[in-house]
């Protein structure tokens, strides 16, 4: 049987300025697989997932997102594409001002789908935080809240949507190795839970051995190397067991 791949990408390019920065990525993403990608900082692992959810325009090469090559979307049939991917940005991105409640509603209204059906936002809200395990902070302010379950808040307000594909954007940074491996764990159990397809960028060697089935390291604008995280741990190129020590 055929894998189904929810992303592919052939040949990307994108320089800024004088300075290349993605320099000929391919990547198949399989549907229900979770892909750890490793890389020295300023490698253009975030541009990378920047290019797939359209924030940034590559120079050249495809995306195929489930089955739509994103290039030759108009802005409405990206806007519907990017409902199916949820994007959880490094910091987690919750806005100060607003209660956790309302920092999850804020996506669903923006989908206008259930403008004006109050109760069964109230019911997706409850749900993705008890999915999350933080049901308790439903009226608590970003404020109270500590830095894991702030990524906690903004993991639900990504499952929300139910995106069919994650992107994660060093998901357990800033945390003590407890949290992490929470959030690691909670990973794991969404992509059974979901099904969802996820990329999760992170230099949490203990998070890609959690999360992925498959890791891919990210070498100056390319990818150098991929495998299992057991596969990668027992390679004797100095590159990749660096990060094994
Ligand atoms: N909008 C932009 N304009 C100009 N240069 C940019 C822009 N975004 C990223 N870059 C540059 O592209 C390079 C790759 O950045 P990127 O954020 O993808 O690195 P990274 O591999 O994710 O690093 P880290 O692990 O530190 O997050 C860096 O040199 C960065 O300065």
């Amino acid at each position: 049987m055929k894998t189904e791949n929810v992303i592919e990408i052939r040949n990307l390019k994108k320089a800024f300025g004088a300075t290349p920065v993605l320099k000929g990525i391919d990547l198949d993403l399989h549907n229900g697989e979770n892909i750890a990608i490793l890389g020295q900082s300023g490698t253009g692992k975030s541009v990378l997932i920047k290019c797939i959810v359209g924030l940034i325009t590559a120079d050249s090469g495809t995306i195929k997102v489930i089955e739509k090559d994103l290039l030759d979307l108009n802005n409405a049939e990206l806007a519907e594409l990017r409902q199916k991917i949820g994007y959880l940005f490094q910091g987690g991105a919750l806005y100060d001002s607003m209660t956790v409640r309302q920092n999850l509603e804020f996506p669903v209204r923006r989908t206008q789908i259930l403008k004006g059906k109050k109760n069964e936002v109230n019911d997706m809200v409850k749900e993705a935080l008890e999915n999350v395990g933080l049901l308790d902070a439903i009226d608590k302010m970003p404020s109270e809240l500590s830095g894991g379950m702030k990524k906690r808040v903004g993991l639900a307000r990504t499952l929300i949507l139910k995106p069919r594909i994650i992107l994660y954007d060093e998901p357990t940074t800033g945390l003590d190795p407890v949290s992490s491996g929470e959030i690691s764990e909670l990973i794991l159990e969404v992509q059974e839970k979901y099904n969802t397809s996820s990329i999760i960028i992170t230099h949490d060697m203990k998070c890609a051995e959690i999360t992925a089935n498959r890791l891919k390291l990210m070498v100056d604008g390319k990818f150098y190397s991929e495998g299992t995280f057991n596969e990668l741990k027992e390679s004797d190129d100095k590159k990749i067991n660096a990060y094994f020590k």
